[in-house]
Order: C-alpha cells, then sequence, then structure tokens
C-alpha cells in the first residue's frame, strides 16, 4: 500500500487541511462530555441557571464549529479522493499502453479492467474515509488510553496491557484478510472475464444456443466470488465479539481493582468511574477500528495489484537514442527461431527469407503454420528467440519501436473496427489526413463506393467492431486505414480473403501506386499470382520460394492448392 503514497504528494495541502479540520470534529467530541458533566454538576445540581445558559451557548457553538469543520472536511476529503483515483487510472491506462505482449498475456484483460475500475474506487473511497473518519478512532483509542493513565496510573494499567493485544491481534488479521480479499478480487476477475467474453460474443452463443451453458459457467463463477467473499468477511467478523469480550473483562477488572482501592484509600471513586468512561468510549473506537481493518485488507488487496502493474518490468524496450527511420522497406529474415514467451513450442524454425525493397510477396502456408507469428516480429512486438531480422540492412532492435511501426502498415487477421464514424476509423491510422487523403485511401482499398452508397457517407456511425458491415467491408476498411499513413511495408494477414476476385485485382493494382514492400499472407492462388514471389511455409520454416509457375513444378505443396482452387472453381462455375 506504501507504494501508492507518492500518488498522494500533489495533495498534501489539501490532506492537512482535512486532516486538521477532522481533528476540531474529534476535540469537540471530546469536549463535549466534560462541558456536559460540568452543565450537570455545577449548573444543574446548583441551581445556577447563569452557568446552564453560558456554558449551553459555548456547546452549541462548539456544534456549529464541528458541523462547518465537517462540512469543509468532506468537501477536500471528496477532492483528494477523486483526484487521487483519477491520477491513479490515467497511470494504469498509461502503464498498460507501454505493456509488452508478454506482459498483456499474463495479465489477462478482464483483470486488467478489474483493477482499472473496482480496485481503483476501492482506493479512492478508503481515501476518502481516512479522511473523514479513519485517523478518529486510532487518536481516540491513543488519547482515551493517555487520559486514563493521567487520571490513575495503576488501574489504567489494565487499560494500557489489554488495548496493544487487541490491537496487535487486529494487525494480524489484517494481513490475513489481505491474502483472502486478494483471492476475491481473483475471483472478481473470473466474473468479469465470462461476462466480457459472453458480451463479444452473444451471437455465437445464441447461434449455437448455449444460453444455459453460459449462464451456468457464469452462475458458478458467481458464486465462487460470494462464497470466497463470504468467507473472507467471516474472517474478520469474530472480531468485534472476540474484542467485546476482552474488553468487558477488562472493564471487569478495572472495576474489581478500582473497588479494592477505593476500599483501601488509594483511588477515588470518580477515578474509578472516569477510567470506565474512557474503557467504554476506547472499546467503540477499536469497534470503528476493526471495521477499518476490513476496509484496509480490501484495499491492501487492491493496492497491491495496482502496484503489480504499475512495477511491471515486462515494458516494450524504447531505445531511446536510436533514430533510424524505415527508408526503403527492404527485409531480412536470418534463420529466425521463435517460441511464444513462457511456451516451449518451436513457432518458427531455422526461418530465411529475403524481400527487397519495393516488392510484393505472398506468404503461403497451412494453417499454423507460423505466418502470422512472423509478421509479429517485424513490427516488433516480440522478439526472435534467436536469429536476426534485418530491415533497410539494420537489426530490427536498432529501430526505436514507435518509429519503426510509423512505417508499417498492418493489417490483422482478425478485423478490429473502433465505434465512431468511417472517416474516424480511416483517419485513425493517420490523425491530421484531410479528406482527400481519406477518400484517396478508401478508393486504394475499393471501398469508396460502398462508403458513398451508406445513409451518411463517411460520417455513418458503426457500431463497436463494425457489426453494422459486412466481414467484406470491414475487411476494406481496415486496409484504407494502413494505406493511408503511406507506409514503407504493407502487411495483409489474410486481409483479402473475403474480396471477389475482381474487388481484389483492383485493389492489387493500387497498392502497386504506393511503392512499399507488401507481404500477403493469403490462402488464395489469384492473390499469389500478381506477387513478384511466392514463399511457402511449412512448420515455420521456409519450405520453397519462387514465382506461380515454377512453384507449379516444384512444390507438391503448392499443386495441391492450385488443384483444390481449381476444383473449387470449376465446381462454382457447374
Ligand atoms: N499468443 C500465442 N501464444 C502461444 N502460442 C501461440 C500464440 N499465437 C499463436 N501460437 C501458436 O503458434 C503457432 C503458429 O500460429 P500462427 O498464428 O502464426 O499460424 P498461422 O500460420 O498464421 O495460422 P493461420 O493461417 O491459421 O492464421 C500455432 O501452433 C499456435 O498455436
Amino acid at each position: 500500500m506504501l507504494k501508492l503514497f507518492p500518488f498522494l504528494k500533489p495533495y498534501r495541502l489539501p490532506i492537512w487541511i482535512a486532516l486538521s479540520l477532522m481533528l476540531v470534529e474529534l476535540m469537540v467530541e471530546l469536549f463535549h462530555p466534560l462541558l456536559l458533566a460540568k452543565i450537570i454538576d455545577e449548573g444543574v445540581l446548583r441551581n445556577d441557571l447563569n452557568l446552564v445558559i453560558r456554558w449551553g451557548v459555548i456547546m452549541i457553538i462548539m456544534s456549529l464549529l464541528a458541523f462547518a469543520s465537517g462540512v469543509i472536511n468532506s468537501f477536500y476529503a471528496a477532492h483528494v479522493s477523486q483526484s487521487t483515483g483519477f491520477d491513479l487510472r490515467s497511470r494504469l491506462y498509461e502503464k498498460i499502453q507501454t505493456f509488452s505482449f508478454e506482459a498483456l498475456q499474463k495479465f489477462q484483460t478482464s483483470s486488467l479492467i478489474t483493477r482499472l475500475t473496482n480496485d481503483v474506487t476501492l482506493i479512492q473511497n478508503t481515501i476518502f474515509m481516512s479522511l473523514r473518519i479513519m485517523l478518529r478512532a486510532p487518536l481516540l483509542i491513543i488519547g482515551g488510553m493517555i487520559m486514563a493513565l493521567f487520571v490513575n496510573v495503576s488501574l489504567a494499567l489494565i487499560l494500557v496491557v489489554t488495548i496493544p493485544i487487541i490491537v496487535l491481534f487486529l494487525t494480524w488479521m489484517m494481513k490475513r484478510g489481505t491474502t483472502l480479499f486478494k483471492l476475491v478480487q481473483k475471483w472478481l476477475d473470473g466474473v468479469n472475464h465470462v461476462i466480457r467474453e459472453n458480451l463479444l460474443a452473444m451471437r455465437i452463443i445464441k447461434v449455437f444456443v448455449t444460453r444455459k451453458h453460459e449462464q451456468n459457467r457464469f452462475l458458478e463463477r458467481n458464486d465462487r466470488l460470494m462464497k470466497g467473499t463470504i468467507k473472507a468477511l467471516r474472517v474478520m467478523e469474530i472480531a468485534m465479539p472476540l474484542l467485546l469480550v476482552v474488553m468487558n473483562t477488562a472493564i471487569i477488572l478495572v472495576l474489581w481493582f478500582g473497588s479494592v482501592a477505593v476500599s483501601d484509600n488509594q483511588a477515588q471513586v470518580g477515578e474509578v468511574v472516569a477510567i470506565i468512561n474512557y474503557a467504554t468510549r476506547i472499546t467503540g473506537a477499536l469497534t470503528m477500528f476493526s471495521m477499518i481493518v476490513i476496509i484496509f485488507s480490501r484495499t491492501r488487496a487492491s493496492a497491491d495489484r495496482i502496484a503489480d502493474v504499475l512495477h511491471t518490468s515486462e515494458t516494450e524496450q524504447a531505445e531511446k537514442n536510436q533514430r533510424l527511420r524505415i527508408e526503403n522497406g527492404n527485409i531480412v529474415f536470418k534463420d529466425v527461431q521463435f517460441f511464444y514467451p513462457n511456451t516451449n513450442e518451436l513457432v518458427l524454425n531455422k526461418l530465411s527469407f529475403s524481400v527487397a525493397a519495393g516488392e510484393t510477396v505472398a506468404m503461403i502456408g497451412e494453417t499454423g503454420s507460423g505466418k502470422t507469428s512472423l509478421f509479429q516480429l517485424i513490427p516488433r512486438f516480440y522478439y526472435p528467440s534467436s536469429g536476426m531480422i534485418l530491415i533497410d540492412n539494420e537489426p530490427i532492435e536498432r529501430y526505436e519501436a514507435d518509429l519503426l511501426r510509423a512505417e508499417i502498415g498492418y493489417v490483422p487477421q482478425e478485423v478490429l473496427l473502433f465505434s465512431g464514424t468511417i472517416k474516424e476509423n480511416i483517419s485513425w491510422g493517420k490523425k491530421d489526413a484531410s479528406m482527400e487523403e481519406i477518400i484517396k485511401a478508401a478508393q486504394d482499398a475499393q471501398i469508396d463506393e460502398t462508403i458513398r452508397k451508406l445513409p451518411n457517407g463517411y460520417d455513418t456511425k458503426i457500431g463497436q467492431k463494425g457489426v453494422n458491415l459486412s466481414g467484406g467491408q470491414k475487411q476494406r476498411i481496415s486496409i484504407a486505414r494502413a494505406l493511408i499513413r503511406k507506409p514503407k511495408i504493407l502487411l495483409l494477414d489474410d486481409s483479402t480473403s473475403a474480396l471477389d476476385v475482381k474487388t481484389e485485382e483492383r485493389l492489387l493494382k493500387a497498392l502497386k501506386e504506393y511503392k512499399c514492400t507488401i507481404i500477403v499472407i493469403t490462402q488464395k492462388v489469384s492473390t499469389a499470382m500478381e506477387a513478384n514471389k511466392i514463399i511457402l511455409i511449412e512448420d515455420g520454416k521456409v519450405s520453397d520460394e519462387g514465382k506461380h509457375y515454377d512453384l507449379l513444378n516444384s512444390s507438391a505443396l503448392y499443386q495441391k492448392l492450385v488443384d483444390s482452387q481449381a476444383r473449387k472453381e470449376v465446381l462454382t462455375h457447374e
């Protein structure tokens, strides 16, 4: 939890103001019984109405002061807690943006969302409560003990011995509670995980009629969360009765030893009453303290989870000193081997190939042969486990990640569009793009005509993940988004799969204008035939490469692919 303290530093002044005002409230609270006793003993019992009015007015003024302090304290507590929550969320978000794919895989998406929302909210609430009431309990406990010692040392010793034992016990419970609440937050991640998956896969769930199965999956996780929370709270709940037993025993001991002391003339009756009075107040404060322990256990668990994200070292390495930019776009893979982090399956095995600047290369291979993985190494989402990747004859590590990626247009296999207009989605690839540039990119991606037919043209809004567009339309918008930045290297991962042969032909022709290096992963012979070179990938290795007619003679895999597609064409023409 201490790791998050720096986040409070910018709000030192409002924190001090809030705490000082809380002390004013506390002082009024402590002095109230004293004043009441004075009014009763010296005013009411002696029939002194003036004294009653005088001290009564003082009591009212003090109450008003406490009321005003409370209101202003609330104002500052809300300001500090909300601002700290805002800062924490922003820092977490910034940090997650720098995460390497390894770190993103380690913290699941749903867990990151829980940390950014629920965990931050818990911390925010705890800060608010700390500034409002939390410090009051410990101060009442300490203040009560000091006052008791001041009244009668030997009787107060009973409290001085008992109370630290209870506080130690509560601290131990907080530790135990933190472990349990950490699990609770993990189970909350689990619930969020199912919700997220279900919302994203609603169509599949409906079409496979698996609503019941998914409901049960959700209920199972929800049940685990409920039972876990009850278990965690139960451990905490024994604190209260235990505390009352110990404190009541202490009060009985004070009474017993007190009566002995009074009869031995070693204490006054008033002193015994005063110490019992303090013991009762301290019991109340300890009850409050045990509630605070519950809240703190939860908050500690959340703070640890947030700190885990903030202190993760698996971020992308930024080679700040390197200002290299891709000039031509030639690519060389030399004996590249690759394992995904924390796995032992060799995905790329001594893979070597080269693509000259401005060339178009088609990459063909069976599913799972490593094509997408190979693509992910070019914008440096991952580093090769061994071997070398050179761009413009420079090792890829020498490029700063952002500068490297600025020159790469990447159209992933799974198209993802953002909510917003079509225009915004295309210009997302280049924030300062003009309308002409947007239209040009759309024209080249063969989507301009379709967009113009939509109700609001380029201003048509598309829903989350572009639900109101067809697969092929989404693919082409995603291609336009990559083209608008006029990349030096264009990576198309099976991005023309949903296009008919004619549209695809026009697209490939338009791409030639861009004079960039293009690698296109495809299963279509029609696409491959347009390329300068075809590279065949088998089990993470280059099994063959060449032009269409060369491969027809040399590669059994290519022949099989051509045969199957020719047969499909014959069947569709029949
Ligand atoms: N994030 C990942 N973590 C671990 N292993 C992965 C990951 N992504 C892919 N793999 C594994 O890497 C291997 C190659 O996958 P890849 O996606 O590169 O194949 P591909 O040739 O692109 O297949 P497809 O044509 O079906 O897209 C597969 O065995 C897959 O299980």
